[in-house]
């Protein structure tokens, strides 16, 4: 679906390749060239790229000499040597600071719990030695005592409980969108190395293990007091004991269990994404024997894990009746010795069984703080040394600031101790060209790709591109031709700014890209993809993802629809635009999502009149597979060995009797 907004359009079919999930070109953007000669050049390893480029890191974004203010500093590549941890006691303790009346409730009540918990043995101990008759007192006084006791407690914990379990979910949730937009903005590899379940996870199940301890830890507070504090100590050095055995063989189950959940989640997000594929190869049986082994694999690890738990909880016990029978003990031969009273054995058993929550709540609060710290050394460990996409996290943070005024989902994104700036590389950020002019380069200027080095940053030893020259004319259309593999998806993706090239630059204009932000970017690139992804959204909303501004009005919606000659079967549908396309635009069919193959005559001449509408004057690079496609556009390249190897029209490529021709003569390309 089309915005008359991108100037540069990139249309491909990519029968083969498998984008990582979360690239998802959405968008029509369209452009070429006719002339530029090609200067072929000797082979060169991507870190002799021109000596233009201001050196880093390998890494880091790099920026052309023609912007001298560009220089990126080492003192940011002395940073990337040692990430800074994603989730630290300071992040958590700025994201809880913010919440400073709950604070200050949450002590108060905590303050009155331990007085209630602390006075009521010592209430109980002479309420019993008023019943027995040793002490002479009226009874309802001491009665009295005892039963306000008993009522504030509970009423004082429920208090406690919520107002502190609330502040715990908003901390949470701050964390989570913190997090979200941490991977959001990750660059294309990171997404290439994870698979979608362990993100997941990351964002789910692991941050739950967090707000586990809080919760533990106020049943260790209620407990904890001065007047307890020798015998607790020494039940706390026996826990510690305990928990340290604990801590050491617990860590790889926790860990353990975390992955096998993420894989499960894997499993079912990749076999019911790709259900239809599954079908038409009888994979059914594989996909459960795949589940099987994972489910067996979590069951193992929850099953190791829970004897550890009970084990611990055992442990515990045994240390608790251990100290009681001490106390019976002790107790009963200091009153038969007349050294104490009964009801002060009384009340040194109720503290005995306060002691017992105390212990039991450490214990557990120490397993859920193993869980929390399996779950933080994993965010950790993915996220801190992942590197982020600066080019595309400046432009999403000064989007999201101005964006919060209208959207208070946005506010969970924004607070003063941002994690996802914190290894911004600012100085670089600043030098970024004002993005204003971006719009009129692109309509006005050619596109080229100047040298051009690339390996996938996972397969850095194989080039893909080996000093590619192309230039894009401004409001023509190139088409990308070549064999299986030659590399055409990848420069799109290059073009896209998904990846950034490992030598030689594309600039716009005669600008590097590089000097512009991905989200202006991104409103100026449209991609048309064979297989087009659709959020699990209504048809309007979609059309609308694909417009360029935040706010897209009904009527611009429409007048996308119309350019892309889907109006006519939009309203044909149930709700019309309020139609929602189901999980990956399941309910509509193929023709429907704007495919562009496997479509019958009609839709398919339907959708290739609206693309080539939408192509005239703009810059355009089709991959495609159809002579016609080709034939027509302004310029053929042909891409072979990581290089442009033929190019010119259809008819002077026939003429040369190279590759092309051979290409076409095999019908290899000429698929109608
Ligand atoms: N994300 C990736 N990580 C590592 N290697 C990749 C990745 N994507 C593609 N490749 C490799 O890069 C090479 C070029 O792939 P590309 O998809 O650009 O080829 P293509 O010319 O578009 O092929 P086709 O016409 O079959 O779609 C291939 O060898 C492919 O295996």
């Amino acid at each position: 679906m089309a915005s008359a907004t991108h100037p540069l359009a990139l249309s491909f079919h990519l029968p083969r390749l498998t984008l990582p999930k979360h690239r998802t070109p959405h968008r029509l953007s369209l452009s070429s060239s006719m002339s530029s000669p090609i200067r072929r050049r000797g082979r060169r390893p991507p870190d002799s790229a021109r000596s233009a480029y201001v050196t880093g890191p390998p890494s880091d974004p790099i920026v052309s000499d023609n912007d001298p203010k560009v220089d990126v500093s080492s003192s940011y590549g002395e940073s990337r040597q040692s990430p800074p941890k994603v989730i630290t006691w300071g992040l958590l303790w700025s994201l809880l600071i913010r919440h400073k009346l709950r604070i200050a409730v949450s002590m108060a009540t905590l303050v009155g719990c331990s007085v209630c918990t602390l006075a009521m043995p010592l209430y109980s101990g002479k309420f019993f030695e008023v019943l027995i008759g040793t002490t002479p007192k009226p009874l309802w006084s001491v009665l009295s005592k005892v039963a306000v006791l008993y009522a504030l407690e509970p009423i004082l914990t429920v208090i406690f409980v919520v107002n502190l379990n609330t502040m715990w979910e908003k901390v949470m949730s701050n964390l989570r969108a913190q997090i979200f937009q941490r991977v959001l903005i990750q660059k294309a590899e990171f997404f290439d190395r994870y698979k979608v379940g362990e993100l997941t996870a990351l964002l789910t199940s692991d941050l739950g293990s967090l707000k586990d301890i809080v919760i533990g830890t106020i049943c260790i507070l209620f407990t904890l007091s001065p007047e307890l504090a020798p015998l607790l100590g020494l039940l706390m050095l026996t826990v510690s004991v305990l928990v340290a055995v604990y801590k050491r063989s617990t860590v790889p189950v926790f860990k353990a269990h975390g992955m096998a959940q993420a894989s499960i989640a894997d499993c079912v997000n990749e076999t019911f994404s790709a259900i239809r594929t599954v079908r038409s190869f009888g994979g059914e049986k594989r996909q459960m024997s795949m589940f099987g082994s994972q489910v067996l694999a979590y069951q193992t690890s929850g099953t190791k894990l829970g004897t550890f738990k009970s084990l611990n909880e055992s442990l515990t016990r045994v240390a608790i009746y251990i100290s009681l029978f001490t106390l019976y003990c002790l107790g009963g031969s200091k009153v038969k010795a007349g050294e104490l009273s009964a009801g002060t054995v009384v009340s040194f058993v109720g503290y005995t069984f306060t002691l017992t929550f105390a212990v039991q709540g450490l214990v557990n609060t120490f397993g859920d703080l193993r869980g929390a710290f399996a779950a933080t050394e994993r965010i950790n460990s993915v996220l801190s040394g992942a590197e982020i996409d600066e080019a595309l996290a400046y432009g999403l943070e000064r989007d999201i600031k101005n964006q919060e005024v209208h959207d208070k989902n946005f506010g969970l994104f924004i607070n003063g101790h941002d994690i996802n700036n914190q290894s911004l590389n600012m100085h670089y950020m600043s030098a970024l060209k004002s993005t204003s002019s971006l719009g009129s380069l692109a309509w006005s200027g050619d596109v080229c790709l100047e040298d051009v080095y690339f390996s996938y940053p996972l397969r850095p030893d194989v080039e893909i591109l080996s000093g590619l020259n192309l230039t894009l004319k401004c409001g023509s259309v190139t088409a990308l031709v070549g064999p299986s593999g030659a590399g055409k998806s990848t420069i799109v993706q290059l073009l896209a700014r998904f990846y950034e090239p490992t030598g030689g630059r594309i600039t716009v204009a005669g600008e590097d890209v590089r000097t512009f932000d991905k989200s202006e970017w991104a409103r100026v690139v449209s991609i048309v993809n064979q297989e087009p992804i659709l959020f699990s959204l209504s048809v309007g909303e979609n059309i609308a993802y694909g417009l360029p501004d935040d706010y897209v009005s009904k009527e611009d919606v429409i007048k996308a629809a119309k350019a892309a000659n889907a109006h006519d079967f939009i309203i044909s549908l149930p709700q019309g635009y309020d139609t929602h396309v189901g999980e990956r635009g399941g309910l509509l069919s193929g023709g429907q999502r704007q495919a562009t193959s496997a479509l019958d005559a009609v839709s398919e001449r339907l959708v290739q009149d609206a693309l080539n509408q939408l192509m005239k004057g703009r810059t355009t690079l089709v991959i495609a597979h159809r002579l016609s496609t080709v034939q027509n556009a302004h310029q053929i390249a042909l891409c072979d060995d990581g290089r442009i190897t033929e190019l010119g029209t259809h008819f002077e490529l026939l003429g040369q009797k190279g590759q092309y021709a051979a290409l076409v003569g095999t019908q290899r390309l000429a698929f109608e």
